[in-house]
């Protein structure tokens, strides 16, 4: 048993699927698309996870927000953004108000 986070798993297998076989990968067939169509799968599932909450039941805004973060965590792997990244980010924020932290922005 590893103590790592799913999504760091998830990061993993992602990033060893560059390069893999597209006939046996979807991973690596979406690496192989490139850029914009990694993006774009980010936007459809994000759309996708906008409608189930809008017009379906909490177990498909389950189901497509796993599809969402698998397409993300692709998309990170893509741009070389590591999971941690995006972790120590959101441990900067902690405990500082969104409301606060728009009005400190300079560039309003
Ligand atoms: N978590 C996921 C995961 N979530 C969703 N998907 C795939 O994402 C696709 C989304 O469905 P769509 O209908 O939008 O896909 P599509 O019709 O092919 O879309 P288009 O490319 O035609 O736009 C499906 O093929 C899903 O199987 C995933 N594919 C892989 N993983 C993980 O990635 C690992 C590596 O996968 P492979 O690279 O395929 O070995 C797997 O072991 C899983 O852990």
């Amino acid at each position: 048993m590893t103590d790592k986070h799913i999504l760091d798993q998830l990061y993993t297998v992602i990033a060893a699927r560059k390069g893999a076989d597209p006939e046996t990968s979807y991973t690596a067939r979406l690496f192989a698309k490139g850029t914009a169509k990694i993006a774009q799968k980010v936007g459809e599932e994000g759309v996708e996870t906008v409608i189930a909450a809008l017009a379906e039941t909490p177990e498909k805004v389950a189901s497509e927000s796993a599809d969402l973060l698998y397409h993300l965590t692709v998309l990170w792997a893509d741009q070389g953004v590591k999971p941690e990244d995006v972790w120590n980010i959101l441990a900067e924020r902690q405990g500082i108000s969104g409301i606060a932290e728009k009005a400190s922005r300079t560039d309003k």
